[in-house]
C-alpha cells in the first residue's frame, strides 16, 4: 500500500495540545502536512489559557523535520485560528474540530454557565471553525473537516447532559455540512472516539483507560482527512484499535390509519399499532430528508391501494440464493440431475429461484396473521384442524434472487363445505419499488368447521380448480420423496408441527406427520418445468392445485400431464397408494419447450 501523504495540504486541529489533538496534529506532521497548532492551553473545565501547550506539540512536530506553527486562539473565535493558517501557510485544506471541555453535572446542578460554555466550545466552536474555512474549501473545491461527537452524546451518560446535548448536537451540524459541501468537494465526517484523555480520566475504568491510547485513533481521522477517503457525512466510532460506521436507523414503522378516509386517529388505535411503531426487525437508514418525504408519499400511496383492495393483512419477507437453494433441496431438486444445477448453485450462470418458492410469503402471511381464525369465529381454529385446501401462484413481474417483500393479505371468501369451512385468502407481494411481483391465493380447509348456514359457491375472484382432460396423460414423471422431505421442506419457513411432530400429527387425525401440500405441489412443479419448459423457471406464469389427500414423506409421486397449449394440466398422485393427492391442477407457461422424455423413476 503507498503510503497515505499529505504534503501540500493544511491541517488545522484544534485542542491539539494534549490528548487526541496532539496525536492528530504529529501524524499530520509526520505524513507531510503544514499543521496549525491550536490550543488555548486552559484546564479541562475551561478556564485559564497558556501557550506552552501548542507550542510544546509544535517543538515536536518540528524537531521530527515537520512543519508547524501554533495558534491560541478559543475556537468560539475560529475565525482567528483559519487567519493563523492562511498567514502562516496561504491555505488551510483539514479542519480537525477537537478541542472540547467538560463541565459534568447532574441535570438539576448544571447551571446556565456550565450549559452555554459547553455549547460554545464543543458546537459553536466548531461551527465557528468550519464556517471560517468554508470560503476558502468552497473556492479551492477542496475541503475536509471532521466534527468530534461522543459517546456520550450518542448513547447518554449520567452526568453529562450538557455536554451530551453538544456532542450530538455536532451530529446534527455534520449531516448538513455534509450535504451543503458535496458539490464543492468539502467532506464533513464525525468521529466518535473514546481514548484516555484528561477529559476520560476517572471516567472510565483503569484496565480500559490504559487500552484507549489516543495513538489508535489518529490514523483513522487521518485517514478520513486523506483526499482518497470518499466518505462524506459519515460518523465513525474508534477506540482500542477499533473502528465502526454508526447510523441512525428507522424501523419500518406501521400505517395506524385503517384507510386514506380516516382522518383522525385515536390513542387506541396508536396503542393497537405500537409493537410495529417500534418493531426494528427491518430497520434502515434514510440518507436524505428527501428519501424520508418519498416515503411517506409511498405510505399515503399503499393507504389509497388498501382503501380500495381492503387488505387487511401485512408482512415482511426477506429472501436470497441461500433461501432458494434451500427451497429447491425441500422439493427434491439434486446435483444428480445436472439440469437441477441451476437451482442448487448460486454461481451457476442461469442461477434462479423455483418460481413455486414465492408461495411463501403468502402462506407465512396468512399462516401468522388473524386472516383464517378471524373469518372462522364459530370455532377455534389452529394446527391441529386445518389443512391447506387449494393453492394459486402467479408470478408477475421478473422474479429477483434475493429481495424484502412486502406482503398484503385479505380474506377473500369463505365457504360452508359441510366437512369443514374453506377460507380463500389473497396475497399480493411486492417489491421495494412497489412492483407487484407475486399473487397468492390460498385455500384453507378448516376440518369439522362446515354446516354453519355458510354460502356453498365461490364468490368472484375465488380461482377454481380445472378437471384434467379425461384421456390418458401426455406424459408422466414419477419422482421420490425422502423421508425427510418434511423435515427439509419446513426449513424454508412453513413451521406447522403437523409436518413432524408424531403427537401433533396424531391430534390432527394422522398416523404419521404428513407432508406439506406445497412440497409436493413444489415436486409437481418442478415436473412440468422439467418436461415443457426445459428447467427454465423464466417460462413459468401461474399454478393451480386442490389437495386432495395427503403424502406421506417417503412416497412416491408420479406426476401425470396432458399439455393444452400453454397449458399444462396435471394430477399427482402416490405410487404405492395409488391415490391422486393434487387433483384439477394446471401449471401456464408463457411458452412451451417440450422435452423428449416420458417418465422417469
Ligand atoms: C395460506 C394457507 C394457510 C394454510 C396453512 C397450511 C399449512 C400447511 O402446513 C398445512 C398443510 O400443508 S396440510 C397438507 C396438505 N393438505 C392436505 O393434505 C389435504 C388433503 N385433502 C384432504 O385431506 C381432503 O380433501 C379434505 C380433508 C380437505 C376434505 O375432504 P372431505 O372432508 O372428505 O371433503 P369431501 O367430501 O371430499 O368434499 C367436501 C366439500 O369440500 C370440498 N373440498 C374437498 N377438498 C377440498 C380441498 N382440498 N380444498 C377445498 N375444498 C375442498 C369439496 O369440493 C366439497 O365441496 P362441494 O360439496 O361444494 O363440492
Amino acid at each position: 500500500m503507498p503510503e497515505l501523504r499529505f504534503d501540500g495540504r493544511v491541517a488545522v486541529v484544534t485542542g491539539a495540545g494534549a490528548g487526541l489533538g496532539r496525536e492528530y496534529a504529529l501524524l499530520f506532521g509526520a505524513r507531510g502536512a503544514k499543521v496549525v497548532v491550536n490550543d488555548l492551553g486552559g484546564s479541562s473545565t475551561g478556564e485559564g489559557s497558556s501557550k506552552r501547550a501548542a507550542d510544546v506539540v509544535v517543538d515536536e512536530i518540528v524537531a521530527k523535520g515537520g512543519i508547524a506553527c501554533a495558534d491560541y486562539n478559543s475556537v468560539v473565535e475560529g475565525e482567528k485560528i483559519i487567519e493563523t493558517a492562511i498567514k502562516n501557510f496561504g491555505r488551510v485544506d483539514i479542519l480537525v474540530n477537537n478541542a472540547g471541555i467538560l463541565r459534568d453535572k447532574s441535570v438539576a446542578n448544571i447551571s446556565n454557565e456550565d450549559w452555554d460554555l459547553v455549547h460554545n466550545v464543543h458546537l459553536k466552536g466548531s461551527f465557528k471553525t468550519s464556517q471560517a474555512a468554508w470560503p476558502i474549501f468552497k473556492k479551492q473545491k477542496y475541503g475536509r473537516i471532521i466534527l468530534t461527537s461522543s459517546n456520550s452524546g450518542v448513547y447518554g451518560n449520567f452526568g453529562q447532559a450538557n455536554y451530551s446535548a453538544a456532542k450530538l448536537g455536532l451530529v446534527g451540524l455534520s449531516n448538513t455540512l455534509a450535504i451543503e459541501g458535496a458539490k464543492y468537494n468539502i467532506h464533513c465526517n464525525v468521529i466518535v472516539p473514546t481514548a484516555a484523555s484528561r477529559l476520560t480520566q476517572g471516567i472510565l475504568p483503569e484496565f480500559l483507560f490504559n487500552e484507549l491510547k489516543p495513538k489508535l485513533i489518529a490514523p483513522v481521522v487521518v485517514y478520513l482527512c486523506h483526499e482518497s477517503n470518499t466518505d462524506n457525512g459519515a460518523i465513525i466510532e474508534s477506540a482500542a484499535g477499533f473502528a465502526a460506521k454508526l447510523e441512525i436507523v428507522r424501523g419500518r414503522g406501521t400505517v395506524l390509519r385503517k384507510s386514506i378516509e380516516q382522518e383522525t386517529i385515536t390513542p387506541e388505535e396508536v396503542q393497537e399499532g405500537w409493537s410495529k411503531v417500534t418493531d426494528m426487525a427491518h430497520a434502515k437508514r434514510i440518507d436524505a430528508m428527501t428519501r424520508a418525504s418519498t416515503s411517506l408519499m409511498t405510505v399515503l400511496e399503499d393507504l389509497r391501494e388498501n382503501s380500495k383492495e381492503n387488505f387487511t393483512a401485512e408482512d415482511i419477507f426477506s429472501f436470497g440464493s441461500k433461501d432458494l437453494i434451500l427451497y429447491a433441496l425441500g422439493i427434491g431438486a439434486s446435483v444428480k440431475n445436472p439440469k437441477d444445477m441451476r437451482f442448487l448453485y448460486e454461481n451457476h450462470p442461469d442461477f434462479g429461484a423455483i418460481p413455486s418458492y414465492f408461495v411463501l410469503p403468502g402462506l407465512l402471511l396468512s399462516m401468522t396473521s388473524s386472516l383464517v381464525g378471524s373469518a372462522v369465529t364459530h370455532t377455534k381454529v389452529d394446527f391441529t384442524n386445518i389443512l391447506h385446501g387449494e393453492q394459486y401462484i402467479e408470478i408477475v413481474s421478473d422474479i429477483p434472487l434475493a429481495a424484502t417483500l412486502v406482503t398484503k393479505g385479505k380474506v377473500l371468501d369463505v365457504m360452508d363445505k359441510k366437512s369443514g369451512a374453506v377460507v380463500v385468502t389473497q396475497a399480493n407481494s411486492y417489491d421495494e419499488s412497489g412492483s407487484l411481483i407475486v399473487i397468492n391465493q390460498s385455500q384453507t380447509f378448516v376440518v369439522g368447521a362446515g354446516n354453519f348456514n355458510g354460502k356453498k359457491t365461490p364468490g368472484p375472484g375465488v380461482i377454481q380448480a380445472i378437471p384434467a382432460p379425461s384421456r390418458n396423460p401426455d406424459s408422466t414423471i414419477r419422482y421420490k420423496t425422502s423421508e425427510d422431505q418434511a423435515a427439509i421442506y419446513r426449513l424454508s419457513g412453513d413451521l406447522n408441527p403437523l409436518h413432524i411432530d408424531p403427537n401433533v400429527a396424531l391430534m390432527a387425525g394422522f398416523k404419521v406427520p404428513i407432508l406439506h401440500g406445497l412440497c409436493t405441489l413444489g415436486f409437481s412443479v418442478r415436473a412440468v418445468l422439467e418436461k415443457y419448459a426445459d428447467n427454465n423457471p423464466a417460462l413459468f406464469k401461474a399454478v393451480k392445485v386442490r389437495f386432495t389427500k395427503p403424502v406421506i414423506p417417503g412416497q412416491t409421486l408420479q406426476i401425470d400431464m396432458w399439455r393444452d397449449g400453454n397449458r399444462i394440466f396435471f394430477k399427482t398422485s402416490v405410487v404405492e397408494t395409488k391415490q391422486d393427492v393434487i387433483t384439477g391442477a394446471y401449471v401456464d407457461l408463457k411458452d412451451v419447450i417440450e422435452s423428449g422424455k416420458s417418465s422417469k423413476l
